[in-house]
């Protein structure tokens, strides 16, 4: 059975993409950004020193769910998202399979040579415009981050051969610049760690329509480096703390954990 309906470009996608001409998708208004400097507002331990910053950042913590893909951290947030004092954002997965009546997720499963470096600029571009929108309360909660992208999807493409360098080399130009120029704060990543056969067994489940053509070997590499950057820390270095929920149990034994590491995931909120 599967739990998504498999429609990558259906009616609802369609009419967005008719609309493309009124307005991008993105919320640009919402990005308010000074120099840190200029207000002597600098954050905890100094890291936005000379960026860029969002206005006001300096109360709010933000938490990054990370993990494989169909590792459960849609359904996590889901469950905190129930929360008060807590605002949830999934990952801008309906942008990825629909800009301007495109498909970038599916053209790069189809042809990841060609399109990796389409789908990647937009993701990179989307998930900056994540982290920089304006937070509306005390926690934030996120699916992955800026830095999920590059230093799995992108490096992931890369290293299978599937990335031309010369592409690799633009996306980490990019990458540099706005992690040296703009500050994306992150408090706390919450890793969920998973098995690649039972992401592999609820990615079936899920049945996304682009994603049908995974193999098991795929998230085999994108665990082996979650694994080499967030349990043993071999790769690049980490942007904050982090929190391994093992997470290959049922729903119900999940939310338990969930609920047993809700203070660890709040206490964020106080650093
Ligand atoms: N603990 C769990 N046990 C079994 N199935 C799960 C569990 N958590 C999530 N699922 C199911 O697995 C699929 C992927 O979960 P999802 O939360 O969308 O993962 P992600 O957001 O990490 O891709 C969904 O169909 C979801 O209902
Ligand atoms: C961040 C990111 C994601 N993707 C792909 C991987 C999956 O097919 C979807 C995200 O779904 P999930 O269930 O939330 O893991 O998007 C990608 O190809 N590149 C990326 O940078």
């Amino acid at each position: 059975l599967c739990a998504e309906a498999p429609s990558p470009l259906g009616a609802a996608a369609r009419h967005q993409g008719t609309a493309r001409h009124r307005g991008t998708a993105l919320r640009a208004g919402s990005v308010r950004l000074i120099q840190s400097r200029a207000r002597g507002g600098m954050r905890r331990g100094d890291v936005s020193a000379g960026k860029l910053v969002r206005n006001g950042v300096d109360k709010k913590a933000v938490i990054c769910i990370e993990g494989n893909i169909a590792s459960g951290k849609t359904t996590c947030l889901e469950y905190f998202s129930k929360t008060s004092n807590i605002e949830v954002l999934t990952e801008p997965v309906a942008k990825w399979r629909n800009v301007r009546g495109h498909n970038p997720l599916g053209l790069m499963y189809q042809d990841p040579e060609r399109w990796g470096i389409t789908l990647q600029t937009y993701v990179q571009l989307t998930m900056l415009d994540r982290h920089l929108s304006s937070i509306s309360a005390p926690v934030r909660m996120m699916e992955r981050s800026l830095f999920s992208a590059k230093y799995i999807f992108v490096e992931n493409l890369f290293r299978s051969g599937k990335m031309p360098e010369v592409d690799y080399a633009v996306l980490s130009e990019w990458f540099d610049w706005i992690t040296t120029n703009i500050s994306i704060p992150v408090d706390l990543i919450v890793y969920l760690q998973t098995s690649p056969q039972t992401c592999h067994d609820r990615l079936k489940q899920r049945c996304r329509e682009e994603e049908k053509v995974i193999p098991l070997e795929y998230l085999e590499s994108i665990h082996k480096l979650y694994e080499d950057w967030l349990i043993k820390r071999t790769y690049v270095s980490l942007p904050a703390p982090v929190l391994v929920i093992p997470a290959d149990h049922d729903l119900q034994k999940m939310l338990h954990h969930y609920e047993e590491n809700r203070d660890k995931i709040l206490a964020a909120s106080y650093l």
